[in-house]
């Protein structure tokens, strides 16, 4: 986010095929017989009316992923709000950071629980999906977040993990200026990091030693391909 020494290169996306979703429709679902198994001389209920499914797509791994870059294009190019993460710490989290002091658990449920709750802001504002940035480095940390679904009917709440080793992001995030996360927190990150494991199913992992381009491409490609189903023409219809 801020600091970014430019943007990096627009992907090429123009061989995309998917088409991109544009507003939530109304899905007919098939007429139901009654509950109680009666049936009203060939009169059925009318056809039961529900939300095409949303989407959250939350973008995660730790400082200098790509996080905002990959993000910002998801949400530019869906039309998508996007909600970046870094601008719902409360000051005192920031000031920690600031000093080069990692956060603790206690530091981030707030924030963690204010981040699922503009996500669910947006979609209730009419939106079909949201776009977040969240840095989510552990397990119980997603888990707050997939509890969105709770609040929001025909809610998908989907993760993108930005990949890269050590290494690679203490050098990206050291060409980065003006961003309250130094250098010398990388290691911290790393340190708490639990990489999603096979079993959580709704993480997609993207590896991003690439140039930004190829990442970007990729991570749109994975969201179309996800989303793409509902935006199929019904054939109930
Ligand atoms: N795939 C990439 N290759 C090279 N540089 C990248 C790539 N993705 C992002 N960057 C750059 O690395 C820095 C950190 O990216 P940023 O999106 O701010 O990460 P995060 O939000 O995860 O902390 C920025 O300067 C950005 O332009
Ligand atoms: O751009 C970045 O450097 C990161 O996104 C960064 O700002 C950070 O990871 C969190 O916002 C802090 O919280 P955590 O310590 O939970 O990552």
């Amino acid at each position: 986010m801020n600091g970014r020494q430019g943007p990096p290169p627009a992907p090429n996306i123009s061989s995309t095929p998917r088409t991109i979703p544009a507003t939530p429709k109304i899905a007919l679902l098939p007429t139901p017989s009654l509950s109680n198994g009666v049936h009203t001389n060939g009169v059925t209920p009318n056809a039961v009316r529900m939300p095409e499914e949303r989407h959250i797509w939350l973008v995660t791994g730790p400082a200098g992923c790509g996080k905002s870059t990959v993000a910002k294009f998801l949400a530019d190019t869906l039309h998508w709000p996007y909600i970046e993460g870094d601008e719902y710490h409360p000051q005192a989290n920031v000031d920690k950071m600031s000093a080069g002091i990692p956060l603790t658990d206690a530091d981030r449920w707030d924030w963690l629980t204010a981040l699922r709750e503009a996500s669910i802001q947006q979609l209730d504002g009419g939106h079909p999906g949201v776009v977040l940035t969240c840095s989510a480095l552990k397990r119980k940390y997603r888990d707050v977040i997939r509890v969105a679904p709770y609040f929001i009917p025909n809610l998908r709440l989907h993760f993108i993990y930005l990949d890269a080793p050590e290494e690679l992001l203490l050098q990206r995030v050291l060409a980065r200026k003006n961003h309250y996360m130094g250098a010398n927190m990388v290691h911290s990150q790393f340190d708490i990091l639990e990489r999603p494991t096979k079993d959580e199913v709704d993480v997609l992992s993207v590896d991003v030693s690439r140039p930004a381009d190829v990442v970007m491409a990729e991570a749109l490609d994975r969201v179309l391909r996800t989303i793409s189903p509902e935006t199929e023409p019904d054939p109930r219809k």
